[in-house]
């Protein structure tokens, strides 16, 4: 039997720790779903996890199973079994004693024999049955592990980073078996990770933590294309979302333009309803997301419908093989998410930036106080744009824009890192200092507001994820 998991304003204080681990976590998990927690080390995975298991008591809110309430039901009456990312097997005993031992107390007088078969037939281990885990490889003793969960016929799995101790190959391997497995089985199961690539591809939806508070809950795809923060944004996808500060600038007299210091993107006219909706953040600083399939080189005669022209230099390329990521400054200002990355380093020396704390919303109303909860303290601003050899700023209309193919500057930039990466072919040949035009897609433009909350698309409107 697999069971509905609710969470209600869950909130867990360790001792001596002035701020909660877990703050008012709310959630439903629905019955053979399978829920990732995603998140940062340290924003309170595993204590969610710990709690619906009942190895950490809840401090406020409530835990249902299947609509009763839990708070209070000891663990070995949850009907839950958990795969740790350590493996934890016995090392005194073999792989069969070590999936058979919990079945001895969960059916007892009954011979495991049969279902240690059947478990490890499914999970193709049939022949390391009777080696001990010091006579096996990673992923063996991961999968043990997992037939120790499976054997018992759980009616949760709750998983806390499963795979990290293996190596690439074979995580992405057992992510496979794993789907297949917990899928297959319908049992419902939350998954630790702080791997966003394990969480898109494994979860029916993903739930983003960031400090101790949840962020998002949706299908993987949603979290991409429709990131409610800045935080979700630049946590999920890689290459990781381009961040850049900016303020719209429009005129009463028309037109619009996103300006970012030394460039401006100009918003096709008519106006989209999301673009309309900018209006009102004239003047005030905004940040602008783009990911990489949002830009690419290319000559501005190549621009599609809804394509606007930007220039940039080339500060480095990084080579991948199949692909090439090219760091360019395009003389912006980049915002940088506080838990993820350390500011990158300033052009020639310069400052590394200010934290501004984020302001308060104000009390209107719980919405409003939840969405602060959320992204207090979202960014970082780097104060100064990064200098020498800048793009120079365009004189353009809207949807029109410089036209400068990878002229040389006399004297290249001295920037370390650039403030835009943008994918590429691995063919293309580009040096350090190259002046390329970038054709950024406005249907792949996001806007968060100073908060960091989504503002473009808007956020009440329906996915649109093509
Ligand atoms: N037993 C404990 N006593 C005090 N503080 C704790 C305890 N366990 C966890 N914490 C703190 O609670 C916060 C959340 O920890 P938790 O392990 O849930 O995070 P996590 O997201 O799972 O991190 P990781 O991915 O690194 O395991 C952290 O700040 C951690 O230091």
């Amino acid at each position: 039997m697999t069971r509905a998991i609710s969470l209600h304003e869950v909130s867990k204080y360790y001792p001596k720790q002035p701020s909660p681990a877990v703050d008012r976590f709310s959630l439903d998990i629905a019955p053979g779903e399978f829920l990732v927690l995603l998140g940062p080390s340290g924003c309170g995975k595993s204590t969610v996890l710990r709690m619906i298991a009942g190895l950490e008591d809840i401090t406020t809110g409530e835990l249902l199973l299947d609509g009763e309430y839990s708070n209070d039901l000891a663990p070995g009456d949850r009907r839950m079994a958990m795969v740790f990312q350590n493996f934890a097997l016995y090392p005194s005993m073999t792989s069969r004693e070590n999936i058979g031992f919990p079945l001895r107390f969960e059916m007892p007088g009954e011979e495991p024999g049969p279902r240690v078969d059947e478990t490890a037939r499914i999970l193709g281990i049939e022949e390391i049955l009777d080696r001990y885990p010091g006579q096996l490889s990673g992923g063996e003793r991961q999968r043990v592990a997992m037939g120790r969960a499976i054997s018992r016929h759980p009616s949760v799995f709750l998983m806390d980073e499963p795979l990290s101790n293996l190596d690439a190959k074979l995580r992405s391997h057992l992510r496979a078996e794993i789907a297949r497995l917990t899928h297959g089985m319908g049992v419902t199961t939350v998954y630790v990770t702080h791997d966003q690539a394990e969480a898109m591809s494994l979860g029916d939806r993903v739930a983003i933590m960031r400090s101790g508070v949840l962020q998002q809950v949706s299908p993987p795809r949603a979290a991409y294309h429709l990131p409610e923060n800045v935080f979700v944004a630049a946590f999920v996808g890689t290459p990781r979302i381009n961040l850049l500060q900016a303020t719209v600038i429009a005129p009463l007299g028309g037109g619009m333009w996103i300006d970012f210091g030394r460039q401006r993107l100009g918003l096709p006219e008519p106006l989209s309803l999301d673009h309309q909706m900018l209006r009102i953040q004239q003047g005030r600083p905004i940040i602008v997301g783009l990911r990489s399939e949002a830009v690419r080189i290319a000559q501005p005669s190549q621009a599609h419908a809804g394509e606007v022209v930007i220039s940039g230099i080339v500060e480095h390329v990084e080579y991948q093989g199949h692909e090439s990521l090219v760091h360019l400054n395009t003389g912006s200002r980049p915002a940088i998410v506080p838990e993820l990355e350390a500011p990158r380093p300033a052009a020639n020396g310069g400052r590394a930036g200010s934290r501004r704390a984020a302001g308060s919303p104000g009390g209107i109303g719980r919405l409003a106080h939840k969405a602060a909860r959320r992204i207090q303290s979202t960014v970082l601003e780097r104060d100064a744009p990064a200098s020498g050899g800048l793009p120079p700023r365009p004189d353009h209309a809207p949807g029109r824009g410089p036209v400068s193919v990878m002229d040389r500057p006399a004297s290249p930039p001295e920037t370390q890192t650039g403030d835009l990466v943008v994918r590429t072919g691995p063919d293309i040949r580009l040096s350090r200092g190259d002046r390329v035009p970038l054709l950024v897609d406005l249907a792949h433009l996001y806007v968060f507001d100073r908060e960091g909350r989504r503002i473009c698309p808007a956020p009440d409107e329906q996915p649109r994820l093509d």
